[in-house]
């Protein structure tokens, strides 16, 4: 392999094509044949990468296994934060947007938007991915295949095929009708399920850094596109799915996307180079959006433990009330309707509301329907730290350049 090679570049193949329907232009209707690419078989790949990559990736596990073993074990709404926090920035990485208080509307059941649908879907995709990894210590293609289920079953038009390996051949970019003036051309359908089964035998080892694990699953996936659709959201929980699987978290997950929907171009640039035989620029990329991330999560952390403490200098109510009751479950419970507030306080359903009522004049709570029935509260402390998470990591993860052998790799 020349030395300009970390991995065994993708090779290629032409195979025939043909349009199952007529559209597009000319060109899409009689284009004959397509160039696809195949990924290298990375099951037993030995991964030699330069050492500063490699310590730059440890200083980031450091500061995730900090961040995790700091406030993961003892904060737990952190973890959900976290969670929602990944899946929003993941699925805004894909161009689907919904502001956290469409999101918290939608969690609490409440009229939502599709896009905050959808993203409370990729938030039980990446739920389900890491608890079956934490139970099971195996990356399985069936708890794959479960999540994509979690996350399109519900898609108008790819619902039917959630939970399924594609069938058909796909394309990034380019044409909507043909591959033509694709970026990437994945392999042909009938190779998914053996690809899939070498990343599965690769994901499950022990003896790679960790995050080149990460890395080549990540990029290994998005090069084999085994869906349909969902394959960026699905890919980059994969990313945490490993650093669960080998004990760097133990509770949380790391708030990754935002960094690399900030570093777009960055970002799709290293997937690119992967294509051509080097993984040291996703690794780059990743260790330096984990390290942000993470230290950005921490800094969460410690906001989230203090408000509490300002409700309750924020709020007026005798010791013993329900408003005060709800304060202390708040953090765990930021969004709240009538039920799960009689619930949570064990209150008639005049109190439960009279107090949520009190409590949005001191300013702890916000009604989100604006309707008079079924209404939700949430707090916006809690809403704004959500957005407030994903900015700082934008903001920390200026786009730079990855490196190789300490040269600049451009985008
Ligand atoms: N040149 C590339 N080569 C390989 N993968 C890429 C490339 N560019 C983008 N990707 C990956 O593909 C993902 C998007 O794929 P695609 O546009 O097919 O969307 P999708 O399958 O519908 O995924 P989702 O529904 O999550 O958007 C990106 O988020 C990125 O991870």
């Amino acid at each position: 392999m020349p030395h300009t090679h970390e991995i065994p570049p993708h090779g290629h193949d032409v195979v025939p094509w043909k349009q199952s329907g007529r559209s597009g232009t000319r060109e899409d209707r009689t284009l004959s044949e397509v160039t696809v690419s195949l990924p290298p078989e990375i099951a037993n790949l030995d991964v030699m990468l330069p050492p500063d990559v490699i310590a730059m990736a440890e200083q980031a596990l450091i500061q995730i296994v900090r961040t995790d073993a700091e406030f993961g074990s003892g904060l737990k709404v952190l973890n959900s934060f976290l969670i929602r926090t990944e899946s929003v920035a993941s699925s805004k990485l894909e161009y689907i947007e919904a502001s956290s208080v469409d999101y918290a509307r939608a969690i609490a059941g409440s009229k939502a938007n599709p896009s905050a649908l959808s993203m409370i879907a990729a938030s039980a995709a990446l739920t389900r991915l890491v608890d079956d990894v934490s139970q099971t210590r195996r990356i399985s293609l069936a708890s794959i295949l479960a999540a994509h289920h979690d996350l399109m079953k519900e898609d108008s038009l790819d619902g039917p095929y959630a939970g399924k390996w594609r069938e058909v051949q796909n394309w990034i970019n380019g044409s909507d009708h043909s591959p033509r003036n694709a970026d990437y051309v994945p392999p042909p359908a009938h190779t998914v399920e053996s690809y899939m089964a070498d990343l599965e035998a690769f994901a499950n080892r022990d003896d790679v850094p960790v995050l080149v694990q990460a890395a080549l699953v990540h990029a290994q996936f998005e090069s084999i596109h085994p869906f349909t659709d969902g394959n960026g959201r699905i890919g980059r929980a994969l990313i945490n799915v490993v650093l669960r699987r080998r004990g760097i978290t133990l509770h949380s997950v790391v708030p990754i996307a935002s960094a690399l929907t900030a570093r777009r171009d960055d970002y799709f640039a290293a997937l690119n180079h992967f294509h051509d035989g080097l993984i040291s620029p996703l690794v780059t990329l990743f260790a330096q959006g984990c390290n942000t991330a993470s230290l950005e999560a921490a800094e969460t952390a410690r906001r989230l433990i203090h408000l509490p403490v300002q409700w309750h200098g924020l709020s007026r109510n005798r010791v013993g009330s329900t408003a005060l009751e709800i304060i202390d479950v708040l953090l765990e419970h930021p969004t709240l309707n009538v039920e799960t507030t009689q619930r949570l306080t064990a209150t008639s359903h005049v109190s439960a509301n009279a107090a949520l009522e009190k409590l949005t004049r001191d300013g702890i709570l916000q009604e989100i329907t604006g309707r008079s029935r079924d209404r939700v509260w949430a707090s916006p402390d809690v809403l704004a730290e959500l957005d407030d998470l994903d900015f700082r990591i934008a903001q920390a993860s200026t786009p730079s350049f990855v490196t190789f052998n300490g040269r600049r790799l451009e985008s």
